[in-house]
């Protein structure tokens, strides 16, 4: 199982007077998307990147499936590794097909294996591949060439990805996008995934869980977006949720998360199995119901008004 643990690790660079990571311990579980969400600044990306050791931990350990990761060679431990960054870093002079095998190259696969590899994964991406897997990166648009780091990613099929704002520098619709194919693909993968963004409402849409970073990486909080949303432990916390855009953020977040066990739906309104929480607000209201159908679930009006952050009035 590849969970992910953090045992007080803490990050010192040379000249600095105080820690860029300060004694942090989290577990990240097997097959989770889990999102570092905190200002410019604060620590997220040098905590990431102890993980596959593009940073070296001052002190502290990192278990990675319950073995210290500095007990592995760098080299081999990052090829067990996805990583995505937001300047996707493909290299111009190689193909995108050659882009997307450069680890499984490494592997030692065959040409026929890397081929075929690389255009499952561009099916996976939402690229056709007789169009695309011959192509320079610069015949590529910037949301076209994030896809391809994605892709290039999953290559070697590694059951733990490393994503740092993969989808910061798209424009806001291929950035909805992203996310979209992004989401779906990890219901079919379940990768454990660490995932930095400054954008919370990128991280309530994509995290299974959400690390509110302060300074120095300290955790704030912990938790799943839908109690983060309705109990923010502190102002600080509070101030990242932001209560006026929690009504929008209805819209982001799958009903399903919310569905309780099945009990007595007969004659409730239906919302189909991939409506949002706002799609269920929004039946409610207009049936005048305080709980809606969803599969062979319900979700009732309760769990939907918690998200709004019911109790902690601002
Ligand atoms: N190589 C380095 N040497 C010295 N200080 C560094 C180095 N890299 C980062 N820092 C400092 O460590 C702190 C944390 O940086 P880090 O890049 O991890 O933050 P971040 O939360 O990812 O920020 P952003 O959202 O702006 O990318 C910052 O104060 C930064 O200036």
């Amino acid at each position: 199982m590849s969970d992910i643990k953090l045992i007080q690790v803490t990050k010192q660079y040379d000249g600095q007077s105080q820690p860029a990571v300060d004694s942090v311990s989290l577990d990240i579980p097997a097959g989770e998307l889990v999102v570092f969400v905190g200002p410019s600044g604060c620590g997220k990306t040098t905590t990431m990147k102890m993980i596959n050791r593009l940073i070296e931990p001052t002190s502290g350990q990192i278990l990675l499936g319950g073995e210290d990761v500095l007990a592995r060679e760098p080299n081999e431990l990052r090829r067990h590794i996805g990583y995505v960054i937001q300047q996707i870093g493909l290299f111009p002079h190689l193909t995108i097909a050659e882009n997307i095998t450069l680890v499984p190259g490494l592997l030692g696969w065959s040409a026929e294996r890397s081929r075929k590899r690389s255009d499952e994964l561009l099916d996976l991406v939402g690229l056709d591949p007789s169009s695309y897997r011959d192509r320079y990166p610069r015949q590529l648009s910037g949301g076209q060439q994030q896809r391809v780091g994605v892709a290039r990613a999953l290559a070697a099929d590694p059951p733990v990805m490393l994503m740092d704002e993969p989808f910061g520098a798209t424009d806001p619709i291929t950035r909805e996008r992203l996310q979209n194919e992004f989401l779906r693909l990890q219901a079919e993968l379940r990768k454990t995934i660490v995932f930095v963004t400054h954008d919370f409402d990128e991280a309530v849409k994509l995290g299974d869980r959400i690390a509110v970073l302060r300074e120095r990486s300290r955790i704030a909080q912990y938790d799943t977006p839908e109690a983060i949303l309705a109990n923010p432990v502190d102002d600080y916390v509070a101030g990242f949720v932001g209560s006026a855009a929690a009504l929008k953020r209805l819209a982001l977040i799958p009903v399903a998360k919310l569905t309780t066990e099945p009990g007595s739906a007969d004659g409730l309104p239906a919302v189909p199995p991939d409506a949002t929480a706002r799609d269920a607000l929004d039946l409610m209201i207009r049936h005048g119901t305080s709980r809606v159908r969803i599969g062979d679930g319900t979700v009732d009006f309760a769990a939907i008004s918690a998200l709004l952050g019911g109790g902690h009035e601002r």
